[in-house]
């Protein structure tokens, strides 16, 4: 089960601090979309240099223009780079193609989604990793529910991240879903000691990891 950090709502030098200091409990690195938004692909470029053995993930959050976000999100250094489920199947497509000619992964973000077909649908394309995602905004007012899981349930060619507000307290809930991927933003960087509660959290998964293994 990996951790991937999601930097949003940093500066450049915030996000780097943050790398450093959750290093030895995150697998995956997030640059978030408002940074990249902010900072351009250079802070992928810069992200990807120094910390060449990280798997980092681009949220560009790609809509639109599938093949050319994908190939910027790939040159600049990413390994993964997100797109919307709502886009056209077009744009999924031919960033599945161009991320399968690097050997890279498109994850397909599936916020606003609530029907099982459309990921049916993602399935059939050779979609094999979506993110499930409560939205920041959302969570002014609420918080993830259970329900969300139902979106990929028995779809098992699909690897599953989920992301939104998930917390050390919200923990235990979401890892009996067992996704493959558990994404914290705020729940790491906003907390008064991101390094010791990144820990706690890679602490808590491989914990729950060891103790629900089907000894495969
Ligand atoms: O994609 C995102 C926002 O659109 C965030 O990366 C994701 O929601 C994780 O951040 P947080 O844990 O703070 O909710």
């Amino acid at each position: 089960m990996n951790l991937q950090i999601a930097l949003d709502r940093l500066t450049e030098e915030e996000c780097m601090d943050l790398i450093q200091k959750t290093y030895e409990s995150t697998d995956w690195i997030e640059v978030g979309t408002g940074v990249i938004k902010e900072y351009g692909m250079n802070i992928i470029r810069r992200i990807r240099k120094e910390n060449p053995e990280k798997v980092i993930v681009a949220d560009m959050k790609t809509c639109d223009a599938g093949k050319h976000e994908a190939a910027q999100a790939f040159d600049a250094g990413a390994d993964i780079t997100t797109v919307m489920a709502f886009a056209a199947d077009q744009t999924i497509q031919d960033m599945l193609h161009v991320a399968s000619d690097r050997n890279k992964r498109i994850m397909v973000d599936l916020l606003g989604i609530t029907d099982q077909e459309r990921l049916k649908q993602l399935a059939a394309m050779g979609v094999d990793l979506v993110s499930l995602h409560f939205g920041k905004d959302m969570q002014q007012s609420g918080e993830m529910s259970d329900d969300l899981f139902s979106l990929v349930k028995d779809l098992p060619s699909l690897e599953v991240a989920v992301a939104g507000g998930i917390n050390l307290s919200s923990l235990p809930t979401i890892l009996a879903h067992k996704p493959d991927t558990l994404i914290i933003g705020s729940g790491i960087t906003k907390q008064p000691d991101p390094k010791e509660t990144a820990s706690l959290l890679k602490g808590e998964m491989d914990k729950y990891e060891a103790n629900n293994s089907d000894g495969q």
